[in-house]
């Protein structure tokens, strides 16, 4: 059953008897910090939960444990005025709270391709088994199609059958780097409950959201609909973003080999207001701890469900995004003038920069990072790989120790045969060719993002090599 959402529901009294709903968001990664702190700055009550003891005295401390603009001073902002804590007590999680968002990672199994559950299934048993009074458990997680069922299945097992405890479901859009006005000032509010009671409880826990838009004159809009249509919508989204990119590069692929200039076909294209101009930017394409698992996940669930032939496409949409890293070193000992054996390029005796290493500019995060992945590969063909990154390079550092990290743009670039700009930061984009041009051993530069002045580079005496388009 779907109830109607927006339209003003009966007021409800939380279970916790406070006037506004006490929130708990369960898992303080990306999505459930920023969710935490943007909410307490919305003025409600908030517990960030997460069984990670360092990230969870890192918040309390007033440490954002990622990078995301404008959070940490809103986190300290909200620590002091009361408003926001942290724990790793479930028992004190689920005593403070009316409404339990689980916010926690849902992975791309080691072993296939659809979403490890494991997280979900831990929080919601261990917070379940702790209730004392009736909550609503919100699944924010990005899940396969059928979870928000199995989760009420989780909660009527491990929670008291007294308490009655409801599910709803509430997916998230927010794209990290602007995450804390996707979150304050979202496009859209997706839910699906199945009472009056959660209804009105979880329009209660966003209206600080509702009640903003109306002061600056906006309307968020609201989606209220079924738990199966609203878990099909978060992958839906994040699979119509991720064909729209693939569908790009595979345009630049085409222009490689015509002599065409994907960015001047892709502003062209953007003009049409059926098409739009946004998530057309081609390069070494898309990564980052959401999109590339999302649309396997949501290939694997389709399989089980027997409509795997209607995903087939996002197959494709995978291989396009991947060739663009293959793409990248295939390029590099092109210019270099390697030969290709039947392991792939040598690159033995060169020394490449490659700037960027997180998924996109603005974020520490290099989950699944183009620019970490092809760091990687020109390691394995044999170069000597230098990487900078303004925010990453903590991250990246764990997540590839085999190649170099240089302390600053210029260390990375000095000597080098090759640059690769592969993340679009501004640093890197208003970086000074002629400043460049002298430390570097030959002026030999790939922009993977096709975020580089051609016409300065060119005049600093640079080659440039931009993928999907000709040489300058
Ligand atoms: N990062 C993003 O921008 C967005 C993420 N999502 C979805 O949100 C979910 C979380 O993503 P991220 O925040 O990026 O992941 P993340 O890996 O940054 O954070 C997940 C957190 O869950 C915690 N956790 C694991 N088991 C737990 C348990 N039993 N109890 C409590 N906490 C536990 C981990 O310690 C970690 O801090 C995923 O399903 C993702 O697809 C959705 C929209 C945006
Ligand atoms: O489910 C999620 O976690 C989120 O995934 C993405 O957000 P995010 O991963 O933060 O990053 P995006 O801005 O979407 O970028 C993803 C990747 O695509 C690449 N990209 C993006 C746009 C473009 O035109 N070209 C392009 O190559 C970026 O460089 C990056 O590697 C979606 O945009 C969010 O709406 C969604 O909530």
């Amino acid at each position: 059953m779907t109830l109607p959402y927006a339209s003003q529901p009966a007021p409800v009294t939380p279970p916790s008897g406070a006037a506004r709903p006490r929130l708990t968001f369960i898992g303080t990664g990306y999505l459930g910090a920023t969710y935490a702190i943007c909410y307490a700055e919305l003025g409600y009550e908030v517990i960030g939960f997460d069984v990670d003891v360092d990230k969870i005295e890192k918040l309390g401390q007033g440490q954002v444990p990622f990078h995301e603009p404008g959070l940490d001073e809103m986190l300290r902002r909200n620590l002091a005025a009361g408003r926001l804590r942290f724990t790793t007590s479930y028992q004190e999680t689920a005593d403070f709270g009316d409404v339990h968002f689980i916010c926690v990672g849902t992975p791309q199994r080691a072993n296939g391709l659809g979403a490890d559950l494991t997280y979900v299934e831990a929080s919601v048993t261990n917070l379940a088994q702790h209730l004392t009074r009736k909550a609503l458990i919100v699944g924010k997680s990005t899940v396969p199609v059928g979870t928000a069922e199995w989760v009420e299945q989780l909660v009527a097992k491990h929670a008291r059958p007294e308490l009655a405890v409801e599910v709803a479901w509430s997916p998230e859009f927010l794209q990290e780097g602007f995450a804390v006005d996707d979150v304050m000032r979202p496009n859209r509010i997706v839910v699906a409950t199945k009472t009056e009671w959660s209804n009105s409880l979880l329009h209660a826990a966003h209206k600080g959201v509702f009640d903003l838009a109306a002061t600056e004159d906006r309307e968020v809009p609201v989606v209220a609909t079924d738990f199966a249509t609203a878990e099909l919508v978060k992958v839906a989204a994040n699979s119509f973003l991720a064909t729209k990119i693939s569908f790009i590069n595979a345009m630049a692929e085409v222009c490689e080999v015509a002599g065409g200039d994907v960015t001047q076909l892709a502003r062209a294209l953007g003009y049409d207001p059926r098409i739009g101009n946004r998530f057309l930017q081609s390069g070494v394409g898309f990564g980052g701890g959401c999109l590339p698992k999302d649309i396997r996940a949501f290939q694997a669930r389709a399989q089980e469900l027997g409509a795997g032939e209607a995903l087939r496409f996002l197959h494709e949409v995978d291989l396009i995004n991947l060739r663009r890293r293959q793409r990248v070193l295939n390029l590099a000992a092109g210019l270099l003038g390697r030969r290709f054996g039947p392991a792939g390029p040598d690159l033995s005796g060169t020394r490449i920069a490659v700037l960027g290493a997180t998924f996109k500019p603005n974020s520490d995060d290099v989950r699944d990072a183009p620019a970490l992945a092809v760091a990687g590969m020109l390691s394995r063909a044999g170069a000597d790989v230098h990487v900078y990154d303004p925010q990453g390079m903590e991250n990246a550092k764990r997540s590839l120790p085999e190649v170099e990290y240089a302390k600053s743009l210029v260390d990375a670039v000095a000597d080098a045969d090759l640059v690769c700009v592969l993340t679009e930061w501004a640093e890197f984009r208003n970086a000074d060719p002629v400043a460049l041009g002298e430390v570097v051993n030959t002026k030999l530069v790939i922009d993977g993002r096709n975020c580089l002045d051609a016409s300065a580079w060119k005049s600093a005496g640079w080659t440039l090599r931009a993928l999907g388009r000709p040489t300058v």
